[in-house]
């Protein structure tokens, strides 16, 4: 929202032009004009006051509608619109803030008359509205099912809810289911035996953790190459939301935490549109299958984020917390860490065909206990991990590692802005970066220090190596250490991973690149 004193726009522009009373007010006249961008609110003058000029872009607007006034004698035919445009608040941070006007047009003699005016406007307003940006792929009221983990974060995640983002689901004309889950598992278990069909997006509102439960309920299926594309969308109740905050970059918002963050993700996810996600098939030593759309951690990252659960009341201030306190008594882990690289091409397979072309030939079929053949996502640049890795990736040799992270999102918590490189949910690289047990504590603190602003990146961190890769293999030489996969413990032992560009779809403004 901006005022200012600028002459009106060329008439030209205008695609409607009337005067209306700002409501409530003491009948303030006000000139509203429509052009294809914006909604401009001139007021005239009146007493003291100059005549001032507001611009209300219909990139930020979400909804308006029409309403009678309650006194059966008023003539007036009423609409309110509202906008959550960018705004500065304390520390020089921009988040959107709620901005609702309410217009009165009452020109006419008739209460219908002045009804139709405002029905115009509203239709008018509503479809500009829509066609801000690229054309949408979901219905204009569509119906979301929401997941909400009432333990997430601090335990508000069902308040929050229902405090902020409800109002704003509904003034966006947005339906929706809600599941407040009981149990771990249970919205992996639903979205893989459930008929999708009759949501248009899976909106998770919690930590990173039950996104983790959804995208693999979903690889669970056997419709799983359809089922995967269904848009999911993110809103941050947990302590991470390293998904939440890496949508809310991408979709070209500062970095903000709490409410804020809500609020910014909850006018994503009624503005933004569903984008290529990209997932990493992760494969144990056991044969387990992992999808993951997040990170791999091994080593110090991981064991902050699980060490630092007793410190959760505390809410996104443990991480900074429990690192602290693990680099007074730092640990290190022996293992091997081999990774193929961009431009190294697979034995079989053009590398770019693979990773670049979600819907090339990567499923091959596996037959199942009970005899079914079932179509399994294919690693086409793996090799089993009984077998050592292909002659052409590097392989780093049983060093004593401090920290080994795969991330392919921006962020890794709602602070913790880890790979500045990464510009949207699906460019198709896992972003390596390693430690070896050479890296200094101060280094590291350094490192911890300045990854809030990405500024980790802009110099060089002695012992501190980041490669993006394609695929990648961990081996701990001991079971020890803690291993997380999206933030959730797993068992430390071998493990291996490719990416899948753009296998996944995730709500997101549209992408830069
Ligand atoms: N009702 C529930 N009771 C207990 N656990 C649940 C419930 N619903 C989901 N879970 C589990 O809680 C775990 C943590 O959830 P999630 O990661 O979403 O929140 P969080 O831990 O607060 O966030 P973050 O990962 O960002 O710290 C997940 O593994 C999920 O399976």
């Amino acid at each position: 929202m901006e005022k200012h004193h600028e002459p009106l726009k060329a008439s030209s522009d205008v695609l409607l032009s009337d005067t209306f009373t700002l409501v409530p007010s003491e009948g303030l006249l006000l000139s509203l004009q429509l052009t294809k961008t914006e909604l401009q609110v001139h007021s005239q003058p009146s007493g003291h006051h100059a005549p001032t000029s507001t611009r209300l872009f219909l990139t930020d607007c979400i909804g308006c509608r029409t309403f009678k006034g309650k006194d059966p004698a008023d003539i007036g035919g009423y609409f309110t619109v509202v906008f959550y445009p960018l705004m500065m608040g304390k520390g020089s941070t921009a988040y959107r803030q709620r901005v609702s006007r309410t217009f009165r047009a009452g020109t006419f003699q008739g209460r219908d008359q002045n009804m139709q005016v405002a029905r115009t406007w509203v239709q008018t307003i509503q479809q500009l509205a829509d066609q801000q940006g690229e054309p949408y792929f979901l219905p204009t009221s569509p119906h979301f099912l929401v997941l909400v983990n009432p333990h997430g974060g601090t335990g508000k995640a069902l308040e929050l809810f229902q405090k902020h983002v409800i109002p704003i689901l509904m003034e966006a004309d947005v339906h929706f289911t809600l599941l407040v889950t009981e149990r771990p598992n249970q919205a992996r278990e639903l979205v893989r035996d459930q008929d999708l069909s009759r949501w248009d997006a899976i909106v998770v509102m919690s930590g990173d953790g039950l996104i983790f439960e959804v995208v693999n309920g979903l690889m669970e299926r056997p419709d799983w190459m359809v089922a995967i594309k269904k848009p999911l969308a993110i809103l941050p109740g947990g302590s991470g939301n390293a998904l939440a905050a890496s949508v809310n970059h991408y979709s070209g918002q500062q970095q903000v935490m709490g409410t804020k963050l809500l609020i910014n993700c909850s006018f994503v996810l009624c503005k933004g549109q569903p984008q290529p996600l990209d997932i990493v098939s992760l494969t144990t030593l056991s044969e387990k299958r992992i999808y993951s759309f997040l990170s791999l951690a091994w080593g110090f990252i991981s064991d902050v984020d699980i060490e630092s659960e007793k410190y959760r009341f505390m809410g996104s201030i443990r991480f900074s917390f429990g690192t602290l306190v693990r680099l007074t008594a730092l640990r290190t882990y022996r293992g091997r860490l081999s990774y193929v690289k961009d431009s190294t091409l697979s034995k079989t397979k053009d590398l770019d065909t693979i990773t670049n072309n979600p819907s090339s030939d990567n499923k091959c079929p596996v037959i199942q206990t009970d005899g079914v053949v079932k179509e399994e996502l294919e690693d086409s640049l793996l090799v089993p991990l009984g077998q050592p890795v292909p002659s052409h990736w590097t392989v780093v040799q049983e060093d004593e590692f401090v920290l080994v992270l795969a991330l392919y999102q921006s962020h890794l918590g709602a602070d913790l802005y880890t790979a500045p490189m990464v510009q949207n949910l699906g460019e198709g690289n896992i972003h390596l970066f390693y430690a070896t047990s050479r890296i200094s504590r101060g280094s590291l603190l350094k490192l911890f220090l300045s990854m809030e602003k990405g500024t980790h990146m802009d110099t060089e961190i002695a012992h501190l190596v980041h490669v993006p890769v394609k695929a990648f293999r961990i081996e701990p030489l001991q079971n020890t250490g803690i291993m997380t996969v999206d933030g959730e413990v797993i068992p430390c032992e071998p493990i291996q991973g490719q990416i899948h560009r753009g296998l996944g779809c995730c709500i997101s403004a549209p992408s830069k690149t």
